[in-house]
């Protein structure tokens, strides 16, 4: 397989600016040379260029990340590769996702979160935009939100019936009303409980996409993950995905031979020591390993 691998030094999304740190800590620790290894044929497409803050007022802030990481992962896909966004933080998928939309109409994305990130900007409690990214995107969600000054160049491109959770367990009182009024469908991590990671992943892709023709987004934030393997992250929920469980995820939208384009997002090398560092950034690249067609069993 064809993969291009975007870096995405985002941080805007929220206040612990040590995920731009994210796309480097996954390359030095030999991000690229692992993929090759399996026998992909491997392109780096650099990094998106992210202005730091001090350089673009706010207002502009938006326009030129998501518009960059839209027209540059577009461009890997036209490319003819999947994409392997490496963030930085959630917000880049307002970009990865509108700029999927741009390279194939009819994506299906699987959200692997202990979050919901659908909050709009008047119901999030923290004004953090990495809590927000889907309800840029999501097309029956416009007429309830508003547009933060920027975001003119984000469409809406999705629809809420395009879109699967797993596992949630740290959801706001305005998502929990978002997800039910749209029927967004969601696995947290009681139901992982309950039914088994097979049977989740399972209903989530036919549920998606019955038919099994439609290319799919994986947007990964590595909190799904227990806290425990990822101790370098900057919203931690107890309780998260074991390690088996990810990796199984991965696996199994792998085998679709559909994941078009990935994102693994929230990784910040900057919190922990170097212990902690090593072993969020080993979790992640074998999670990565996984999506692009590398299996436990060889
Ligand atoms: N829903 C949160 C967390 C978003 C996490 C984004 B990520 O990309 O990492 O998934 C949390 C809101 N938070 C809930 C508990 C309150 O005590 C404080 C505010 C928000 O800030 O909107
Ligand atoms: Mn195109
Ligand atoms: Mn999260
Ligand atoms: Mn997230």
């Amino acid at each position: 397989g064809k993969v291009g691998v975007l870096g995405c030094p985002m941080y805007h999304g929220q206040t612990k600016p040590g995920t731009k740190e994210g796309p480097a800590a996954l390359r030095d620790a030999g991000l690229l040379e692992m993929l090759k290894d399996q026998g992909l044929d491997v392109k780096d497409f650099g990094d998106v260029n992210i202005p730091c803050l001090e350089e673009v007022p706010l207002s502009d802030l938006s326009v030129k990340n998501p518009k960059n990481i839209a027209t540059d992962v577009h461009k890997v896909l036209d490319s003819g590769r999947a994409c392997l966004v490496l963030g930085g933080d959630h917000s880049l998928a307002i970009g990865s996702i509108y700029g999927h939309s741009l390279a194939e109409l009819d994506q299906v994305v699987v959200w692997v979160d202990a979050h919901a990130d659908i909050n709009t900007p008047l119901t999030s409690t923290s004004g953090n935009i990495h809590g927000m990214p889907l309800s840029f995107l999501v097309h029956e969600l416009q007429p309830y939100t508003c547009k933060l000054p920027g975001f003119e160049s984000i469409k809406p491109c999705i629809s809420a019936k395009d879109i699967v959770y797993i596992g949630l367990r740290s959801v706001d009182p305005g998502e929990r009303y978002i997800i039910e009024k749209f029927g967004i469908q969601s696995f947290s991590i009681s139901e992982v409980d309950k039914l088994g990671i097979k049977e989740v992943v399972e209903k989530a892709i036919n549920y998606l996409d019955p038919e099994g023709k439609r290319p799919i987004h994986l947007s990964f934030d590595v909190d799904a993950l227990d806290p425990s393997l990822i101790p370098c992250t900057g919203t931690p929920v107890l309780g998260g995905l074991s390690f088996r469980e990810g990796n199984y995820i991965c696996e199994e939208l792998a085998a679709t031979g559909r994941l078009s384009c990935v994102d693994i997002v929230e990784v910040n090398p900057t919190l922990g020591n170097e212990r902690d560092k090593e072993i969020t950034v080993n979790a992640a690249l074998q999670i990565i390993t996984r999506c692009f067609g590398n299996r436990r069993q060889g």
